[in-house]
This record gives C-alpha cells, structure tokens and sequence, in this order.
C-alpha cells in the first residue's frame, strides 16, 4: 500500500521491455525457496555449481523481496540522480584513483573506455555500512531503509549462494560465508546506477567474489560465452542475476568462472530510455588471502587451473584498492587481437574490446 510508505518517492518508471528478438544467454534459474528441504539444498547446489563453472552466471527467485519492494528499492535508486543538484553532487565524488575506496558518486566521463572515448555512466555508491560517509541531503530519510536493503542482500542472498557453493566444491558449508562477514572490515557496497547515450562498458570481469544484479527490462549486458560468442542476458521481472568475480575464481583455482561480460548500445527501441541499474557487489572481508581454497576435495580431483604462479596471492583488499584505482585511468597495453592488459598485483588482468 503506497500510501502507507513513509517517506514518499516518486515512482521509478522502468522503460517498456524491448520488442526486437536478440539472442539470449540460456542461463540456469536457482529457485532458493527450494533450500528450505534438505534434498531441495543438494538439487541446489549441484545447479548453482554448474552454472558458476559452465557459464558463471545465474539467475536468483524467490531471493525474499516481492516485486513492491523492489520497485521501492528503484524508486530510491533513481533519487541520487534525479533529485540531488550538480554541485551537490560534486560535494560527494568518489575519490577512487586516489583511494582505490569506492564510495559516493563516480560522475559521467570519469573513465575512458576507448580510443579517447569516455563512458556515459553515473553511478552512486554506498558502503555496507552506510555510516561510513556522509550522503545527499534528500537520500537521509531513506538510509534506514537503505541498510536494511544491504542486509537483506548481504544475509538473504549471497550467504545462501555462498553456502550452495561451498557444497559445490565439498568444503564446508560456512566457508566462503565465514569470509563475508556483514560486520567485518571491508568493502561490499551498493550501486546505483544510471546510464544513457552509447558508450558504455567494455568487457571485464568484475573484481569481488559475487555481484548481484536486479535485473530491469533495457537489455544492454552480455556474456562472453564459452564458444567465444556474445550472448545477451534477458530480463526476467523480479530476478536478479548473479555473477562470479576474481576474487572467487582465485578461492576456488579457476573452479568457479569470473565470467567476462560488457554492455552495450541497448536495442533501437530501448535506445531513448535512461537504464537504472541496482547492484550489491560482494567481496571478502578486506583480510582475506586470495589463494585456492586447496583443502577442496574437487579441487584435489579437477585441480587448480587458476593461481598466482610465483607470486604472493593479493589479500582481498590489495586487489580491490589496486583493481578500483586502476579502472578506467591507467593506459592499457594491446595484447592479443580486441584485448588490451594491465598488470595487478602482479597478476594480468584483461580488458576486451
Ligand atoms: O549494467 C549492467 O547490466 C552490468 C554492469 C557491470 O557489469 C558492472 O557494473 O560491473
Ligand atoms: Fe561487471
């Protein structure tokens, strides 16, 4: 009931789903309120983890928000751009090349994409715990609400795909969640994010363990598939889309895929739509060695394919400050035909074109 929610927003309407056929990435759908039998748990688990080795990637239902409350989340999502001033804005810039901490607005052009092309995003982030900075005047009667999103995300979601897998690689079922602690110093955020005209990003792997997508309708991501084709990811009305990271394919040896995806110019009839995106982008705690978990039974059966050959594995917060200064500023060098690398850590990280 609208009328009972306090305090008021306007309504975020999301643009019309598109009408042109696009080739789709057949992703699997984990339903999590199939967790709640024990043998609902091992179906689970066995699904998630062929969907993180095959395609890294995979759609959540029933993840424990109705399509309201989701549409309540967007609604404050657009409210760090739509109702906030430009100077305002400039008061709560992300200082991420100077910091490698990604916290407050990362304004339209901050990165370049290509050949002296800038992208065309605007994106606005809040650390788990939102007391970490200040935030806009208009989005502070929302922070508990806000919060409580993260939590949601944090203890209704990633620990319940954390744990299936966990089990996918027969360790432990608490040991990637006892990495992610929703207290414990680190980084994981929430994004907001807006994006129009036509440079947007190009293909990369996202640099935490699991990021966590609310799908909406203006289709623009694509995967990078195993047959070396692209493959659009479809919306599917309150879903959200899960991917893997670096920070999980270096904890299970290559096992899980940190899966290269982009995005791109949406459809003709999506194209005059502004795009806002949620996100909640998980990493482990800052301590947290990022070397093969090889205590793994099915590590110990396919082996490691994934490691820091000769070098110290990064902890989870070198590779984050390294990997979020990095982005978008240092000159990338051209490597195979469409790729170009940067050094991390001593570890080559690629960027497709
Ligand atoms: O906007 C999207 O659908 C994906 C964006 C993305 O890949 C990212 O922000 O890392
Ligand atoms: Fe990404």
């Amino acid at each position: 009931m609208p009328g009972l929610i306090t305090p008021e927003t306007p309504h975020y309407v999301p643009a019309p789903a598109t009408n042109i056929e696009l080739e789709y990435a057949d992703l699997p759908i984990i339903d999590l309120a199939q967790m709640s039998t024990p043998a609902g748990h091992l179906a689970l688990a066995e699904k998630a983890r062929d969907a993180m080795t095959v395609h890294g990637f995979f759609y959540v239902i029933n993840h424990g928000f109705n399509t309201a409350q989701t549409e309540r989340i967007f609604d404050i999502a657009d409210i760090p751009f739509s109702k906030v001033g430009d100077e305002e804005k400039r008061t709560y810039v992300a200082k991420m090349k100077e910091t490698g901490s990604y916290q407050g607005y990362k304004p339209r052009q901050y990165w370049h994409i290509d050949g002296g092309v800038r992208d065309q995003m605007e994106n606005y982030n809040i650390n788990r715990d939102i007391t970490k900075r200040q935030h806009p005047e208009v989005l502070r009667p929302f922070l508990p609400e806000i919060e409580k999103f993260a939590r949601h995300n944090h203890e209704e979601v990633l620990h319940p795909i954390l744990r299936l897998l966990a089990v996918g690689m027969e360790l432990p079922e608490e040991t990637f969640v006892n990495m992610h602690g929703f207290s414990s110093v680190g980084e994981t955020y929430e994004e907001d994010e807006v994006k129009s005209k036509n440079v947007w990003l190009k293909g990369h792997t996202d640099f935490g363990t699991i990021t966590i997508l609310y799908s909406q309708p203006v289709a623009a991501l694509q995967i990078l598939t195993s047959d070396g084709t692209w493959k659009w990811v479809k919306h599917i009305e309150n879903a959200l889309v899960i991917n893997a990271g670096d920070a999980l394919e270096f904890l299970s040896g290559g096992f899980y895929r940190a899966t290269i995806h982009r995005v791109v110019q949406p459809p003709e009839d999506q194209r005059s739509y502004t795009r806002l995106g949620v996100f909640y982008f998980c990493m482990t705690d800052d301590d947290v060695k990022l070397a093969p978990l090889v205590e793994s039974p099915v590590l110990q059966r396919v082996g490691v394919s994934r490691s820091f050959d000769g070098v110290e594995p990064p902890t989870m917060e070198a590779w984050r400050r390294g990997r979020t200064a990095a982005y978008g500023q240092t000159d990338l060098k051209p490597a195979e035909k469409g790729v170009e690398e940067e050094i991390i850590n001593g570890v080559v990280v690629k960027h497709y074109n």
